[in-house]
């Protein structure tokens, strides 16, 4: 990611060639970039574009180094149910709406729970693909906590599906990345999709 630096007002200086992609498409789009309204938009574009990008300096691995072992022998699932979040899509980066259910079982150590969503997070904000996004949470839960499984199912509804191109607003798109226990044994897979409600 481009090193980002901060103005006298704490604010991200927009480099003049991003201003100006910006009022290219603007203009092509079919508005005057000149006009009053729209004189500061290309910043405020640039600017939204760094957060819905915030990910790109996020290394999610982080979130899941500090694990609590006290935990009273607790070995059963854990889960963060219906985590809402915002990412968007890479190939129309069009908003991507929706929510995720990430479970795992521990194996000696449990994690601060916040830290699943911030894991989420750290992958959602970036340009993606829905399955992409779904396999690398799974991913990063598995190889750092490393539990007996993990179990990560997101449904969301694609920007780019419904504001345009074959417009099928309220369609969900699902997906599922399963590993550990949770793949292998049938009983612990019914058990997390059905705490999971699915
Ligand atoms: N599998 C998958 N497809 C996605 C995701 N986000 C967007 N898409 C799809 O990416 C595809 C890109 O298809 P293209 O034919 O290259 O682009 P397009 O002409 O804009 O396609 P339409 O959206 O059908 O108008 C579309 O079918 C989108 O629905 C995602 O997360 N996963
Ligand atoms: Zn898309």
């Amino acid at each position: 990611m481009t090193k980002v630096e901060l103005g006298p007002d704490g604010k991200p200086v927009v480099p003049e060639e991003v201003l100006g992609a910006v009022r290219t498409l603007i203009e092509w789009a079919g508005d005057d970039p000149s006009r009053e309204g729209l004189l500061d938009t290309p910043k405020r574009v640039a600017r939204a574009w760094l957060e819905y990008c915030q990910g790109y300096a996020d290394d999610p691995a982080i979130h899941l180094s500090r694990t609590f072992e006290e935990v009273g022998g607790y070995d059963e699932i854990v889960m963060l149910r219906d985590i809402p979040f915002q990412s968007h899509c890479e190939h129309h980066m069009a908003p991507i709406t929706g929510k995720a259910s990430i479970a795992y079982l521990p194996k000696d150590r449990v994690v601060g729970i916040s830290k699943l969503a911030r894991v989420l997070n750290g992958y959602a904000r970036r340009l993606q693909v829905q399955e992409r996004l779904t396999a690398e949470v799974a991913k990063c839960i598995w190889d750092n906590l490393q539990p007996h499984g993990v179990a990560v199912v997101i449904d969301a509804q694609h920007g780019c599906m419904t504001g345009r191109g074959v417009r099928t607003p309220g369609v969900g798109m699902v997906t599922s990345r399963l590993l550990g226990s949770f793949l292998d044994d049938e009983r612990s897979r019914k058990e997390v999709l059905a705490l999971m409600g699915y």
